[in-house]
């Protein structure tokens, strides 16, 4: 049996910190992006725009490499993500990174030989990593732990946790946090189960959950949102990640990602706190990620 917890904004506050006198873009945490496709240049933007809602000083974008070219006259990801954020720097080596967010919008079945191993680079890089959508595979073979350096986040979908659970060739347990705390401990990652109850399990034990959240996230991309919100908090925060002693961190701004997430999509739908499940209004990822700086404002209030 794990320690469970459900979040509330209280635990939530002290990760949403407000910069001081003394800050300065490179102190505030710098997000190393490397997410979208051809097929998929939306995702790149949509998690780019979020991270910076959130809060960091720099979100640098590193385009994926041997990239296909664009289809239908799309843009590349890197100018998807110029269009929605011209504050962001695309390049090819991130070097000021302070944490990573790879895998939103990309198909594994697309990717070269160096794209792979420059993704797994990372595994072996000191920085947290946030993992998601079509890089999530890739923590199944980096799971050897003494290979691996980057405390990891993971945030896949059930049908993605459940691709995960068929690539470890064992049979998944029917409970959500028992199947998330297992994961976590046999890929030594800090599992954010997605769903209506987002479910976070730490590698060092421990349940978190937080929700339900408006049914009116189920709409898509704001998957890669929640990505783009954990990325900044993982980059804002990564002493307190790596820092051996505060080993449950990682899980602790996961929940703290989820709960930014529901708070700006409601927000967006204009669902108060406590109102019934039926009201609202129709939202797109878009709009969650324009509310982000509310719900931080909002979340920080609350539990100050
Ligand atoms: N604008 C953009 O650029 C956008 C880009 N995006 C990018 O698209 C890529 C593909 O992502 P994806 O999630 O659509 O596809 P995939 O990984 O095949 O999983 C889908 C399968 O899993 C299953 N499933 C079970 N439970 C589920 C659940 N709770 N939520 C969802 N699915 C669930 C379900 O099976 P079913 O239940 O239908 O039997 C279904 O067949 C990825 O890189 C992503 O970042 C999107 O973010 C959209 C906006
Ligand atoms: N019924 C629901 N109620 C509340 N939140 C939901 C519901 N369905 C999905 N979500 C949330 O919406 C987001 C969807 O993410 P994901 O499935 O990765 O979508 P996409 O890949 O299109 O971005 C997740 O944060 C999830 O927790």
């Amino acid at each position: 049996m794990h320690d469970h917890t459900r979040w509330t904004a209280s635990d939530a506050a002290p990760y949403l910190t407000t910069p001081t006198a003394r800050d300065h873009k490179y102190s505030r945490g710098v997000l190393g992006v490397r997410t979208g496709s051809a097929a998929y240049p939306g995702a790149a933007a949509l998690g780019v725009e979020a991270a910076w809602r959130t809060g960091v000083g720099l979100v640098q974008f590193a385009p994926q490499l041997g990239e296909a070219d664009p289809r239908f006259g799309l843009p590349t990801p890197a100018a998807a993500v110029l269009a929605a954020r011209p504050e962001t720097v695309v390049t090819r080596d991130a070097s000021r990174a302070t944490a990573w967010l790879i895998g939103s919008g990309t198909d594994p079945a697309e990717r070269d030989a160096a794209e792979t191993e420059a993704l797994t680079d990372l595994f072996t890089d000191a920085h947290p990593l946030v993992v998601d959508a079509g890089a999530l595979e890739l923590c199944l073979e980096r799971r050897d732990a003494a290979r691996r350096t980057a405390p990891v986040a993971i945030t896949p979908h059930a049908g993605e946790f459940a691709r995960l659970w068929r690539g470890l060739g064992e049979p998944q347990p029917a409970d959500d946090a028992e199947a998330a705390a297992a994961l976590a401990a046999r890929l030594d990652v800090t599992v954010l189960l997605k769903g209506s109850v987002t479910t976070v399990a730490s590698p060092v034990g421990g349940i978190i959950t937080v929700g339900p959240a408006t049914p009116w996230l189920a709409t898509a991309g704001t998957g890669d949102v929640l990505a783009g919100i954990l990325g900044a908090l993982a980059a804002r925060h990564a002493q307190v990640i790596v820092d051996r002693d505060r080993a449950g961190a990682f899980a602790e701004l996961c929940a703290t990602a989820a709960m930014l997430h529901d708070t700006a999509a409601r927000l967006a739908a204009g669902v108060g706190a406590g109102a019934a499940v039926s009201a609202g209004r129709p939202i797109v990822a878009g709009d969650v990620a324009r509310h982000v700086p509310a719900a931080v404002e909002a979340l920080a209030r609350s539990g100050g």
